[in-house]
């Protein structure tokens, strides 16, 4: 079955939004956008030195800007930034604009999945873990409450989540026709 419309990805860093969000295009044949990825494009700069240059502030503005452009467009699969969801505006937009599925992940994975990586600003201090379990905390709600779906990635592959993506939004397409 083809399945209309637009497909966001939330969650925390390391949930797997990039992954499982290019994976899920893939098998749905839409277009896949990154906001991370496009405004990386667009500046010539990656993250972490936008958020060095601008500050957090300054890279929440672009982010949001780039949420909306891309969230407005047609067939597409959309990983966003583990901190779109903050901005009560970027949460109006996902809504309106297309289902949006919360990859959760536990402190622990996802704290295992990002440990070496340098390339997420927010956890590079002395205490990763801890920082990762602040975050989770403030955002957790917010992620449940722009959701339509909540997926656990705990111990599944990223093609075990694509399948069982493409089953949930399946149904979820046909009780919203009923
Ligand atoms: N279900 C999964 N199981 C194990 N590792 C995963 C899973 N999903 C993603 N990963 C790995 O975790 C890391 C972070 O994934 P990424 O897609 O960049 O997350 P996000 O975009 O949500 O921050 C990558 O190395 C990716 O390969
Ligand atoms: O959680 C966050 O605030 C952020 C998550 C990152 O994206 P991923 O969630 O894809 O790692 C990136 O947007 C930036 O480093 C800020
Ligand atoms: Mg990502």
């Amino acid at each position: 079955m083809k399945l209309p419309g637009n497909f966001f990805l939330v969650g925390m860093m390391g949930a797997g939004k990039t992954t499982v969000g290019r994976a899920l295009a893939k098998a749905t044949g839409k277009q896949f956008h990154d906001s991370d990825h496009e405004i990386e494009a667009r500046t010539g700069v990656r993250v972490p030195i936008i958020f060095e240059l601008e500050g957090e502030a300054g890279f929440r503005a672009r982010e949001a800007a780039m949420i909306a452009e891309l969230a407005e467009q047609q067939d597409v699969v959309l990983a966003t930034g583990g901190g779109a969801v903050l901005d009560p505006a970027n949460r109006a937009v996902l809504r309106r604009y297309g289902y949006v599925i919360y990859l959760r992940a536990s402190v622990d994975d996802l704290y295992q999945r990002t440990a070496h990586d340098k390339n997420r600003p927010l956890l590079q201090t002395a205490n990763p873990r801890e920082r990762i379990r602040e975050l989770f905390e403030v955002r957790d709600p917010l992620y449940r409450d722009v959701a339509d779906l909540v997926i656990d990635t705990s111990r599944q592959s990223v093609q075990q989540l694509t399948q069982a993506l493409l089953a949930k939004l399946e149904q979820l397409h046909a009780n919203r026709q009923a």
